[in-house]
């Protein structure tokens, strides 16, 4: 697939320590992505699913460390970590923002509480995180419509007025996990390789093109 696994035995792991990093991309080093949200959004089974194309249902402990997987895409290495959003973990957390170049910042549909949190994480985002880093929000739980407490104009709003980009996504269904990852690669290349002649990478537009010609997806 567009996603290859990378075997944890061919790499060297290190944390991305510099914004060098950025410009190495191309040569094969990592990006950094990280998973963040309240406790219980997903941001686990949303790693899972990625990472192993399938849904465990409700088999994960609040996540006390942060897990990671790494892929290759877009021609370029992607460390994709999951952090806990539990509120004692988040020091922790704060320590990657840091070195991260996105985030995707995940609500629930099913909770309000998780979609009100969006602001707090946002501004922490601002405090901790490097200035360009990408974000994206995500409503996850797509699946749960009968339980559904945020419409997705909601989420487009709020994300409108913070200008990142918007998806729904079901770490169940799977619908629309490959296209946030593959859309956040796809900013971070345009961002670490430009090329004067190349027209302008717009996420927005990216992720409309891919609802147009896969002609399915209520969750945008
Ligand atoms: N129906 C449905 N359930 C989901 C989905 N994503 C996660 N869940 C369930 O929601 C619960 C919480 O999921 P986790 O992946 O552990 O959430 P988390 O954000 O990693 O939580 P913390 O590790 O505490 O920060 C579990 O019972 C999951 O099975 C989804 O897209 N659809």
């Amino acid at each position: 697939g567009r996603w290859e696994k990378v075997p944890q035995s061919q790499l060297s792991l290190q944390p991305s320590t510099s914004r060098a990093f950025m410009a190495e991309w191309p040569d094969g080093s990592l990006s950094s992505t990280i998973l963040v949200g309240d406790s219980g959004v997903g941001k686990t089974s949303l790693l899972v699913q990625f990472d192993q194309g399938k849904f465990i249902p409700g088999s994960f402990s609040a996540t006390v460390g942060i897990g990671f997987t790494v892929r290759f895409a877009i021609s370029f290495l992607h460390q994709i970590w999951d952090t806990a959003g539990q509120e004692r973990f988040r020091s922790v957390t704060h320590a990657y923002y840091r070195d991260a170049h996105a985030l995707l910042l995940l609500y629930d549909i099913t909770s309000k509480s998780s979609f009100d949190n969006i602001r707090a994480w946002l501004t922490e985002i601002h405090e901790y995180a490097q200035s360009d880093v990408v974000i994206m929000l995500l409503g996850n739980k797509a699946d749960m419509s009968s339980d559904r407490a945020i419409r997705r104009d909601e989420g487009e709003r709020l994300a409108r007025e913070y200008s990142v980009p918007f998806m729904e996504t079901s770490a169940k269904t799977g619908v629309n996990v490959d296209l946030a990852f593959t859309a956040v690669a796809k900013e971070l290349k345009y961002r670490a390789v430009q090329h004067p002649n190349q027209p302008k990478f717009q996420i927005h537009d990216y992720i409309e093109a891919q609802r147009e010609k896969s002609g399915c997806c209520s969750y945008f």
